[in-house]
C-alpha cells in the first residue's frame, strides 16, 4: 500500500503540489491526468525521491519514504522504476546492456562500474527483452530502435529492477497510437502481475481504457478521484471547466502529441 498524506511542494510561491492525500493498494494501476502544469510530473518525481516534499508524507507499506536516505533510498528508489516520456535509454550502448542497467544498483560498487554482469542476469535480460518482442535487438544500439520499441526496453529494463511500483510519466506522449496501444498494453500485463503501476497520461481515452482507477489534478490539487465510468464528459466539464475535447486538445499540445478524437461519455 502506497500511502500519500497531505503531501505538498512549492517552488517559491508556486504551489506545484497542493496537500494531495492518496491511498493506493498493491497492484491498482492509477492513471493521474490533469492540465498542463497540474502538478503530474512533481507529484511522481515525490514517489521516486527525485524531488522531495515541502510537506506531507509518502509510507509505502508502513516505511517512511520521505525521510529515507543512503543506502535504504537506494534501495527504495529500485523497488520504485521511473519510466519517462523520452525512454532514457543510453543511446549508444546496446539494447542488453540498457536492460541490464536496470541491476545496476543491485550489483557491488565496483562490478558495478566495470558493468559485469552475471549469466543469470544476461538471462533475465534476454527473457524481458523476449517478453516485449524485442529479443532479436539485443545486440542493437539502442538508437537504431523506434521510439515504441525503445520504450518497450525502458519498460524491460524497469522490469529487471524487481520493482513494486512502477511510476511512468508521459510514457505515450512520443508515440504514435499504434505504439502508444503497445506500450500500454505492456504496462498493463506488468500491472497484472501485482505490480503498482502510477501513470501521467495528457489522453484520457487511454487512462479510461487501461486504468483501474483514475486521479485527476488541477492546479496541485486533487480534484477527483474514482473509477474511470465516473469521470464523464460532464465532471470534466465540472472540475475543469472545459469540454472533454478542450481538455484532451490542450493536454496534447502540452505533451507535443496528436489528439485522439474524443468519445463522448455524457
Ligand atoms: N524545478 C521547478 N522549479 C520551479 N517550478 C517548477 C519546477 N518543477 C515544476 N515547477 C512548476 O510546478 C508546476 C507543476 O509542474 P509539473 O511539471 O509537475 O506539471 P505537470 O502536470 O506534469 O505538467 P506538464 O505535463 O506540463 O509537465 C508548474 O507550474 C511548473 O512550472
Amino acid at each position: 500500500m502506497l500511502e500519500i498524506d497531505g503531501l505538498t511542494r512549492r517552488f517559491g510561491a508556486k504551489t506545484a503540489v497542493d496537500a494531495v492525500s492518496l491511498a493506493i493498494p498493491g497492484g491498482q494501476m492509477v492513471g493521474v491526468i490533469g492540465r498542463s502544469g497540474a502538478g503530474k510530473s512533481t507529484l511522481l518525481r515525490m514517489i521516486n525521491r527525485l524531488g522531495d516534499p515541502t510537506e506531507g508524507r509518502i509510507r509505502f507499506d508502513g516505511t517512511d519514504i520521505t525521510t529515507l536516505n543512503g543506502r535504504a533510498l537506494r534501495d527504495w528508489r529500485m523497488r520504485c522504476a521511473m519510466i519517462f516520456q523520452q525512454f532514457n535509454l543510453v543511446q549508444r550502448l546496446d539494447v542488453l546492456t540498457n536492460v541490464l542497467v536496470g541491476r545496476l544498483n543491485r550489483r557491488p560498487m565496483l562490478s558495478s562500474l566495470l558493468r559485469l554482469f552475471t549469466a543469470e542476469e544476461r538471462a533475465m535480460a534476454l527473457a524481458a527483452l523476449d517478453r516485449f518482442d524485442l529479443a532479436e535487438t539485443a545486440l542493437q544500439r539502442a538508437d537504431t530502435l523506434s521510439g515504441g520499441q525503445q520504450q518497450r526496453v525502458a519498460i524491460a529494463r524497469a522490469m529487471l529492477q524487481e520493482p513494486r511500483i512502477i511510476l511512468a510519466d508521459e510514457p505515450i506522449a512520443s508515440l504514435d497510437p499504434r505504439n502508444s496501444r503497445i506500450v500500454m498494453e505492456s504496462l498493463r500485463a506488468v500491472n497484472r502481475e501485482g505490480i503498482t503501476v502510477l501513470v501521467n497520461l495528457h489522453d484520457l481515452a487511454t487512462a479510461r481504457e487501461y486504468c483501474d482507477r483514475i486521479v485527476a489534478l488541477n492546479a496541485g490539487r486533487l480534484v477527483f478521484d474514482g473509477p474511470p465510468e465516473e469521470l464523464t464528459a460532464a465532471r470534466i466539464a465540472e472540475v475543469y471547466g472545459v469540454s472533454e475535447a478542450e481538455f484532451a486538445a490542450e493536454a496534447a499540445a502540452a505533451v507535443g502529441a496528436t489528439p485522439r478524437p474524443v468519445a463522448i461519455h455524457a
